[in-house]
């Protein structure tokens, strides 16, 4: 079942074009690989075919007998609503866009050339991208809206309080949004939402956080407003006493700000409209005028503005900041960093070579719009460089930064990102974990940490505490938030009160979450700032073009009997263990190796992740395999010719930094995980080879077909949907029976490998021992290192009746230990040389960890 789709609204728009589940079947698109479209993929299956009458009887019955209530139910709900259709606009169209028909609405004269449709009721807005203005307006409504869908050739956006409060929080006033928005639309703009976009700008922007000498300030320039907050019967109370009720200063005056490895000044050209509409005419649109280039001359001349403030107590910001959300005041969070005289400045700009891209430009000319710092959260795909944003905004700001990440290794990175970048003195960035904690030396700099370090509840180390208390005791110009997705809320709340920064920016490629426990990031860090679009970073080259397709895998009939009967754990083996899903996985790594590919084939699934590497004599990484045995493996995958496949369990989903590896087969995955989808596909999208002609990464998801499997999987699809990614399905491998040593072949090795897979998960599978990421601290030494090392997880093996006989494939399993085993004997010598040849910075820096590691055990 592919991911649902929402009809686009207007009867009038173009077709459904957006991207999602293809048939092999279908007509190949430009893009499509010829890999595969010809040689591999054969003949689609009919299946495809056998849901048509089945729709056809639907769309008859529903024309028939249920048109009628559907046209009176419609009469009755359009009642609410002004210029709904009647009766007699319905056509046979209507059907298939039921309750979101919406071509009663009146098109203006020149709507061709125009390139917006808007829902009057939800605010969905859609794009047209082949529209000669759709650039333009894509500026104009990633400022202003919610990304929803990105595909070829049409977007879907939505206007959210979210999306139009971050709109404000970037300098942009209800007019500017109105009439902007009504010049890109084909129809005029409908009142509900001119009213909605004016209910929600109306107050935003009017009420501030600010810290000041170590303490938090609500101020507004509007005196009576302080005072209705004031009286609130929440805030009220939360008021620090003692302090003078109201206090009365100035605000700053503002300069052009220009960010670093940028030419621009922050602010300026971020949208542009069609100039005919700036004279009121609806002619053909012609050259750009800026939307926003006033904002910085008119901060130039602003006279001071008296500002009014009070003071409220560190612990209730977060209760103060959501109490002013429910009462329609949400709180902006800006740091006027170039007129902070009490903390002292950083010694930090980007190297001169430095040039940041342009959606990276973009994203910081959100955060900076108006001259000020605003804290929010920028969201950029998996490899697009959310590191160098980050170090970017930390070379604007020129204050003290603190870093926090989600993983030891992850903290070592982002230093090591700091120096490449940045010309900041080495002593100046500090790491705080569990194996160093070094301050900075001068009076201010940068600290790298995990979530961890600073939430950590349990009773601290001398060096922790002091470290702590230091952290604590200082006023921090920028938070920079790492991985903001996957941290729980309560992280986030421990670690903004305990440590006060001016501005926090949150940094993540996917703001999913499958608990949907996402919106309070919107107060706890601020509004999405920027989201950039994966399709057109892919088409500049900036990361991988990828080519993902879903392998169905029919399961043979012993093997299906067994799925119906079994419990849901075991369910989940059985269909990473079909003999079907095993042979095109067999099939595609000899493809890919053939054509020169790295492969990674990921398995959530312990049991099958090492069956398959056993079986295929490939090297394989888990939770449990040891830290000298990971880095051997994947030095072989990056410098051995002969190390072309890399079986990993869910470990490697984050963190992982191959740029070699240029197609994913995915085994066993997470239930329906948009985000691990999300994850692993960023595992190529930094492919090396990315700007070789013609070149193209490859996802494959493999899926046991009439099994949960498929449910999940295009669950799982429905983000990368989203963001343009079209997902072929392939029924058949062509001339898969003639791969040379095609395992479970017959009947009998199938009935077999069906009687080991029960046998051997009779007691519950074997779960993967949990670690921070791929290079954290993992089992003990070697293979299963981590069963019996203190203070990792329990190591569950199922007992075999093959292990109580004695005669449990032993020739089997001995052959293929040897995959991993093999690269300690014979390619050692050859990887050293090679590692020494071409050590890449992720060598240097595992060495430097371990060395780091070692000292500090001492
Ligand atoms: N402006 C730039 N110029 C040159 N190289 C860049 C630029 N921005 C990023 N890169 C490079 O792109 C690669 C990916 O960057 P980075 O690791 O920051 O990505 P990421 O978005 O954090 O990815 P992930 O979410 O997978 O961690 C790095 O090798 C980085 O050096």
């Amino acid at each position: 079942m592919p991911p649902k789709r929402k009809a686009a609204p207007g009867a009038a728009a173009p077709g459904p074009a957006k991207a999602g589940r293809t048939s092999a079947m279908s007509t190949p698109g430009p893009g499509t690989p010829r890999s595969l479209d010809s040689s591999m993929v054969s003949d689609a299956d009919e299946d495809f075919d056998e849901d048509i009458p089945e729709e056809q009887k639907e769309r008859e019955e529903f024309l028939g007998k249920e048109a009628d209530d559907f046209v009176n139910s419609w009469a009755i709900s359009s009642s609410k609503f002004q210029s709904r259709p009647n009766k007699a606009k319905l056509d046979a169209a209507s059907v298939y866009f039921g309750k979101r028909d919406f071509s009663y609405l009146q098109l203006k004269p020149d709507h061709m050339n125009r390139p917006l449709w808007i829902d009057p009721e939800k605010g969905t807005i859609i794009l047209e991208r082949f529209n000669p203005l759709a650039e333009q307006a894509t500026d104009f409504l990633i400022t202003i809206s919610e990304p929803k869908s990105r595909p070829q050739f049409i977007h879907e956006y939505v206007l959210t309080t979210h999306s139009l409060y971050a709109a404000v929080s970037v300098g942009l006033n209800p007019h500017d949004i109105i009439s902007t928005l009504d010049r890109f639309l084909k129809i005029p703009l409908p009142d509900t939402v001119r009213a909605f976009i004016e209910k929600c700008t109306k107050s935003y922007g009017k009420v501030k956080l600010v810290l000041k000498h170590n303490r938090y300030f609500i101020e507004s320039v509007d005196a009576e407003l302080l005072q209705t907050l004031l009286k609130d019967e929440v805030i009220g109370k939360l008021r620090v006493h003692g302090s003078d009720e109201i206090t009365t200063d100035y605000a700053p005056t503002m300069q052009g700000l220009v960010i670093p490895g940028t030419q621009n000044a922050a602010g300026v050209k971020q949208a542009a409209l069609p100039a005919a509409d700036k004279k009121g005419g609806e002619g053909e649109p012609a050259a750009e005028t800026d939307l926003y280039t006033t904002l910085n001359e008119e901060d130039d001349d602003d006279d001071k503005e008296a500002v009014h403030s009070f003071e409220i107590s560190d612990h209730t910001v977060e209760t103060v900041q959501k109490r002013c959300l429910d009462l329609g005041y949400p709180i902006l969070e800006e740091y006027d960093f170039r007129n902070d005289d009490a903390n002292a400045n950083l010694e930090i700009d980007l190297r001169p070579n430095t040039q940041i891209r342009p959606y990276q430009e973009k994203s910081l000319s959100k955060m900076f719009g108006n001259g000020r710092a605003k804290s929010g959260i920028i969201v950029l795909p998996c490899g697009a460089g959310k590191t160098l944003v980050g170090i970017t905004a930390a070379c604007t700001i020129r204050k003290g930064v603190i870093v926090l990440c989600t993983s030891s290794m992850s903290v070592v990175q982002w230093r090591q990102e700091f120096l490449k970048w940045s010309n900041i003195n080495p002593d100046d960035v500090a790491i705080f974990t569990a194996e160093s904690k070094n301050k900075f030396s001068g009076n201010t700099g940068i600290i790298v940490t995990t979530y961890s370090m600073v939430t950590n509840n349990r009773e601290r180390s001398h060096d922790s505490k002091k470290m702590m208390d230091f952290l604590k005791g200082r006023e921090w110009g920028l938070m920079l938030l790492d991985e903001v997705h996957v941290v729980p809320a309560d992280v986030f709340r421990r670690v903004i009160s305990s440590i006060k920064s001016h501005s926090k920016l949150g940094l993540t490629a996917t703001l999913l979450r499958e608990d949907d426990k996402i919106s309070h990031l919107n107060f706890l860090i601020g509004p999405k700032l920027y989201e950039a679009n994966w399709m057109e970073l892919s088409q500049q080259g900036h990361i991988a073009k990828v080519q993902c397709a879903e392998v169905w895998c029919p399961m043979p009939t012993e093997f299906y009997d067994e799925y119906l009967r079994a419990n849901s754990r075991m369910k989940r083996t059985l269909y990473a263990m079909n003999p079907r899903k095993f042979q095109a996985c067999q099939y595609l790594i000899n493809y890919h190796e053939a054509r020169g590919d790295k492969i990674i084939v990921f398995s959530d699934e312990l049991y099958s992740l090492k069956q398959y590497a056993l079986k295929l004599n490939k090297v394989f990484i888990y939770g449990g395999t040891g830290q000298a045995e990971r880095m051997q493996v994947l030095e072989n995958f990056q410098h051995n010719p002969a190390v072309n496949t890399l079986f990993l369990s869910k470990i490697g989903d984050t963190s992982l930094d191959l740029p070699e590896a240029t197609c994913l087969i995915q085994i066993s995955s997470h239930f329906g995980s948009r985000r691990q989808e999300a994850q692993r596909l960023g595992r190529i999208l930094r492919a090396k080879r990315r700007n070789d002609e013609g070149f193209n990464a490859f996802f494959y998801s493999l899926v046991s077909k009439d099994t949960q499997e498929m449910y999940y999987s295009s669950k799982r699809q429905a983000f990368l949907v989203d963001q343009g990614y079209a997902f072929k399905v392939i029924t058949q491998l062509a001339n898969i029976e003639k791969t040379p040593d095609l395992a479970f072949a017959t009947a009998a090795e199938r009935r077999e490998l069906l009687q080991r897979t029960l046998v051997d998960n009779e007691k519950g599978g074997e779960d993967d021992v949990e670690t921070d990421d791929l290079f954290g601290k993992a089992g003990g030494r070697g293979r299963g290192g981590a069963a019996g090392k203190k203070g990792f997880g329990v190591r569950r093996t199922a007992g075999t009746l093959g292990e109580l006989s004695g005669g449990q494939d032993m020739a089997y399993i001995e052959q293929n230990k040897a995959a991993n085993k093999q690269l300690k004997r014979s390619s050692a010598p050859q990887t050293k040389k090679a590692a020494a040849e071409n050590k890449s910075s992720f060598f240097k820096k595992m060495a430097r960890e371990k060395e780091r590691t070692k000292q500090a055990r001492g």
